[in-house]
């Protein structure tokens, strides 16, 4: 479990983020929705302890995060970033293999069951047959799944996803999202699509201005009023699957 409570993130005067609380239950997907610049990612890399928070706790299950010494830290928590192609000369089965480094220790070297564990990852999100390929010359799609691969082989039981479906057309939207909703991990993801959000997460928090606005499940968070005001679009609601879809409509556009 992830608990964060009266968290703040300050870069110099810019406040951006305040009395952030939320909690992701083990097993469970949960999105942080909100406009641009209303603190998602400050929110998620502070968790990760990227960024210094300027106040505030977080918990991974149960143990203050600052307690945590970083190899400890990287053994609950994986990251999956937005990468753009690194310039390395990495194939997908070496940046995989990499996601064990936490747990070698010193200067060990991997041990067989390393290899194992990174070759099942690679098959658990659909990219065994890319292992030989350099990661930078995969597809944004291919190369965000070998990310998955790798938080995988970290055997993290968290991970924190930012805008993982950015820049992917959208069946690949879908797939990520689907495949991340099928691993065991505790998930917290920042995602910009409502309607991905509606579909993929247990719970919503919804920040505007670097403040929880809203939280609870996507019905009770995705409720055009809030949605309306918050992002200044108009909005209906519908349904698919039983789970709510949102249409948006520019303020002042609405025929009557
Ligand atoms: N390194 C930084 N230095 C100064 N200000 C920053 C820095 N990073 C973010 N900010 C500011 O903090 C606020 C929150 O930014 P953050 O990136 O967390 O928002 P976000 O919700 O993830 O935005 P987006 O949806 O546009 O990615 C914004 O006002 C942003 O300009």
């Amino acid at each position: 479990m992830i608990r964060v409570d009266d968290l703040a993130v300050r870069y110099g005067q810019v406040l951006a983020a305040s009395d952030v609380a939320l909690t992701a239950e083990d097993g469970t997907t949960l999105g942080l929705i909100g406009p641009n610049g209303s603190g998602k990612s400050s929110v998620l890399r502070s968790v990760l302890g990227a960024i210094r928070r300027a106040g505030g706790t977080v918990l991974i299950d149960g143990d203050d995060a600052d307690g945590l010494h970083d190899t400890e830290r990287a053994k609950r928590l994986a990251s999956v970033a937005q990468e753009e192609p690194s310039g390395l000369p990495l194939t997908a089965w070496e940046s995989v293999l990499l996601g064990r480094s936490v747990h070698v220790s010193g200067w060990s070297r991997y041990r067989p069951g390393d290899e194992s564990i990174a070759e099942e990852a690679l098959e658990l999100a659909g990219v065994l047959h890319l292992a030989d390929r350099s990661v930078d010359d995969l597809s944004g799609g291919e190369r965000q799944r070998v990310l998955i691969a790798r938080a995988l082989a970290q055997q993290a039981r968290h991970v924190l996803l930012d805008e993982p479906t950015n820049h992917l057309d959208v069946r690949y939207q879908h797939e990520i999202l689907t495949l991340v909703r099928s691993l065991p991990f505790t998930t917290i993801v920042v995602l910009h699509d409502l309607n991905l959000a509606a579909r993929y997460c247990d719970d919503l928090v919804l920040l505007e201005a670097g403040r929880v606005v809203a939280r609870g499940t996507p019905s009770e968070v995705l409720e055009p009023s809030i949605i309306e005001r918050v992002y200044g679009i108009g909005v209906e609601r519908t349904e698919l699957d039983g789970l709510p879809q949102l249409l948006f409509t520019p303020l002042g556009a609405r025929r009557a």
